[in-house]
């Protein structure tokens, strides 16, 4: 959805929330994503953000805090003095009304007691979404404008709890005020699917059961816990990347062309597909925890997940999880999806990879290669195509090639904005396009509790791979039984910088 001016609501000021604002999410990541679009000219005019967390804390000491990730340019420093005198701060618990009260009175104050519209957003632990929440409700709201509420995952452990949560927010706002963030959604290439899929014919028509052998959906990062494995453990990967990022990729990969662009048309889609799709059984999935590479050249990559001081050294949260994924429907009834995520793996990727059948009656000596196309989420985003052709020059021989489509040659002069960025704007305009609306968190997590359970249950054991490998062996195998072929020959010419892995 395009964001323009238009759909902002006139010159009615507009004032944006962050709770939790002393925060590493705050400072890393909202601050600066308001920063840049305040330098962009892209927010509303007039917008006014407010701060609120426990710490005590001046605005100097906020900004100080943020600068680091603020990537001010020189000669933009005024508008970016400019940008920290709209901004304010309030210190207040999270439980009683008190804090509430006087955010709420400074809220009037910086809208000169006028029609503002207020986005809230919710930078902030789990534990306290509800008590924040009610409080909103109750003390904070705008009375004359609109209100919007962004709630960072996680949404829950499981079913029972992500419901609870719903339910709570459902009792105070409507579904229309919420913008859940997986911020994968704000990703070009994530955003690109719908274009690829959708509004190209050669892919249309071919972007089912009777040409497509399997889908890969991949999400990888080089670096362990780094002694911050405490959140990671109560959570493990599936909950952390696997349940939500990569849940979500497949849906846009493989859900029925929508009605329109609406974004609960989309949605609706979204819903129906992963409707079709059984939860997992322990059998379907290969499941990793990594230990220490004694050679690895960083205090890190020495580390194993155990050796964690903030993880209980027997603890068996997965750091790698792959499922192989079955959705029964008619477009893809025994086309296996394969989502893998893992950390401290051998490099920085998110990818999907379409991998087409194989050539029926093969007339090449059984030399021809399936068909692929990738879609590089990160690092560098890119779509190419594998596909073979005659060896040039005086032969018959056939090779593997690409055709390509590197972001940084062929859009060399594009900006492409941050997922947050995306995002945030998205909420300023009324778009939830790319916001996970309950159901689909339904159906996500009908999916994957009950092998959470069992996993936890159990204390299933997960495999071990060395920090910085490609992950447990078993894995590929997996891949292999699940119809995925990797032939390991095919050699790309490209530039180095589109293949950088950080
Ligand atoms: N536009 C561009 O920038 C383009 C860049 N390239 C680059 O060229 C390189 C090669 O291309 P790619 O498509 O990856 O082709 P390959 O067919 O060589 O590799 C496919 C993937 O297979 C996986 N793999 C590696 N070893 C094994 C194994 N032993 N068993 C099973 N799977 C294995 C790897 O991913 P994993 O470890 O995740 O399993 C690898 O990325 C990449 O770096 C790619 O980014 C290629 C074309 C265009
Ligand atoms: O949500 C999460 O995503 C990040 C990876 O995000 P990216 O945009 O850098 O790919 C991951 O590190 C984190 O564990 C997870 O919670």
């Amino acid at each position: 959805m395009i964001c323009e001016g238009t759909h902002f609501d006139g010159k009615i000021p507009h004032t944006f929330v962050v709770f939790g604002a002393s925060g590493d999410l705050a400072k890393k990541k909202i601050y600066p994503t308001l920063w840049w679009l305040y330098r962009d000219d892209l927010l509303p005019k007039p917008t006014k953000i407010c701060g609120y967390a426990r710490s005590k804390m001046s605005i100097e000491k906020l900004r100080s805090n943020c600068d680091a990730y603020m990537k001010v340019q020189p000669g933009e420093q005024a508008k970016y003095d400019e940008f920290w005198s709209l901004n304010s701060y309030v210190a207040g618990a999270y439980d009683g009304r008190t804090g509430y009260e006087l955010l709420n009175q400074q809220l009037e104050q910086m809208e000169n007691h006028c029609k503002a519209n207020r986005i809230f957003y919710l930078a902030l632990p789990p534990s306290v979404y509800d008590l924040v929440t009610l409080n909103i409700k109750n003390i904070c709201m705008s009375r004359n404008g609109w209100n919007r509420v962004i709630v960072e995952k996680p949404f829950g452990r499981d079913d029972v709890t992500s419901k609870a949560l719903s339910d709570h927010l459902a009792s105070l706002f409507d579904e229309e005020q919420l913008y859940r963030i997986d911020h994968y959604l704000g990703k070009e290439m994530v955003q690109n699917l719908m274009t690829i899929r959708f509004g190209n014919k050669i892919l249309s028509s071919t972007w089912n059961r009777e040409n497509i052998a399997s889908v890969q959906i991949t999400f990888k990062e080089p670096f362990g816990t780094q002694g911050r494995g405490g959140y990671f453990d109560e959570f493990g990967i599936i909950r952390d990347v696997m349940q939500n990022h990569l849940i979500q990729i497949l849906s846009l990969v493989a859900m029925e062309k929508p009605v329109s662009c609406h974004p609960d048309d989309i949605r609706d889609e979204k819903v129906k597909v992963l409707k079709s799709i059984p939860a997992l059984e322990l059998s379907d999935m290969v499941l990793g925890q990594y230990v220490g590479n004694p050679d690895g050249t960083t205090e890190d990559a020495r580390t194993g997940y155990l050796e964690d001081p903030t993880v209980t050294s027997t603890s068996t949260t997965p750091t790698f999880a792959m499922a192989v994924m079955k959705i029964n429907n008619e477009r893809w009834q025994g086309v296996p999806f394969i989502l893998r995520c893992g950390k401290a793996l051998n490099e920085r990727k998110a990818e999907v990879r379409i991998q087409y059948q194989d050539v029926p009656g093969d007339i090449f000596e059984g030399n021809t290669k399936r068909n692929e196309l990738v879609i590089r989420v990160q690092p560098g985003e890119a779509l190419y195509f594998k596909m073979m052709t005659k060896s040039p020059g005086i032969t018959f021989d056939i090779e593997e090639t690409e055709l390509d489509l590197t972001y940084e040659h062929r859009y060399k002069d594009s900006y492409l904005p941050d997922a947050y960025e995306r995002l945030i704007l998205d909420v300023f305009c009324g778009s939830q396009m790319h916001f996970v609306r309950s159901d689909e968190l339904r159906e996500a997590w009908r999916i994957f509790t009950p092998i959470l359970h069992k996993i936890e249950q159990e204390h299933t054991k997960p495999l071990p791979y060395v920090y910085g490998s490609r992950g447990p062996k078993e894995a590929d195998r997996k891949c292999e039984e699940a119809n995925f072929r990797y032939y390991g020959s095919y050699k790309w010419h490209g530039s180095k910088s589109s293949t950088s892995n950080l």
